[in-house]
């Protein structure tokens, strides 16, 4: 087991964001999480990757029990195996494209240089970020930030993808190579967890959980 989320609950004040949540995550899995505005799923992405504590339950990383490890312990495990695209994600204002898909190259060295050159090309062919890759985020639409957030997420090869609305900026011509992108990765065993509304995007995942009022009430496929 990769992932294990038991009874994960979230309350801010006296409103329940999320009300007992369990599901696994094996290596290799696709987890898509679909359901209305307010249920619950940026909190509950944002409990399973560390950057907010839960009320109550458990997440265990690779039998790790992410309450019990130290903050430093936590960033290692962010940084060396999870991917994470948030919904409005933030590039490096004066790093180039390039340089902001490697950045996470510099934190952890998982991977020799040639390669991570390597990836970090293949990441800017199948995103079709060639003509911007020796820009500034500044000069680029939402779409081509989403695109370059994407890349840097996967550039670590990482155990498990979290993506908040991976394809919320995206026209559907783009949308479409991030649907090919998160397909080949999951061929090669890695595992990913998706948020979105994207019904094209969940319907790859084997697993669809739809969330609703902090719970998931309705497993649309899978299990
Ligand atoms: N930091 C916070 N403080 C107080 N309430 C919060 C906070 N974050 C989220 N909430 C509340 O928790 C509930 C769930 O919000 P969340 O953003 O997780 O929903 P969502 O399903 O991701 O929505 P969307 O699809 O619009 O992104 C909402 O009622 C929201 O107002």
């Amino acid at each position: 087991m990769l992932l294990r989320v038991h009874n994960l609950t979230k309350r801010f004040g006296k409103e329940e964001a999320v009300s007992s949540v369990s599901f696994d995550v094996n290596q290799g899995d696709y987890v898509a999480i679909i359901g209305p505005s307010g249920s619950g799923k940026t909190t509950l992405l944002s409990m399973l990757t560390g950057m907010l504590s839960p009320s109550e339950g458990d997440i265990l990383y690779d039998q790790i029990k992410l309450s019990q490890i130290s903050k430093q312990e936590l960033a290692e495990i962010r940084a060396r195996d999870l991917g994470l695209v948030f919904q409005f994600s933030e590039l490096v204002g004066n790093l180039t494209i390039k340089e902001n898909i490697l950045l996470p190259a510099l934190f952890t060295k998982k991977f020799s240089n040639d390669d991570y050159l390597r990836k970090c090309d293949y990441l800017i062919e199948h995103l079709k970020l060639g003509d911007i890759q020796n820009s500034l985020p500044r000069t680029l639409s939402g779409g081509q930030i989403q695109k370059a957030a994407i890349a840097r997420s996967l550039i670590n090869d990482p155990a498990i993808l979290f993506a908040d609305e991976p394809s919320g900026d995206l026209d559907p011509e783009n949308s479409y190579l991030v649907q090919l992108l998160l397909n080949e990765y999951n061929k090669r065993n890695h595992s990913i967890i998706l948020v979105t509304h994207d019904m094209k995007l969940a319907f790859d995942a084997q697993t669809v959980y739809e969330m609703k009022n902090g719970r998931f009430e309705q497993v649309i496929k899978g299990e």
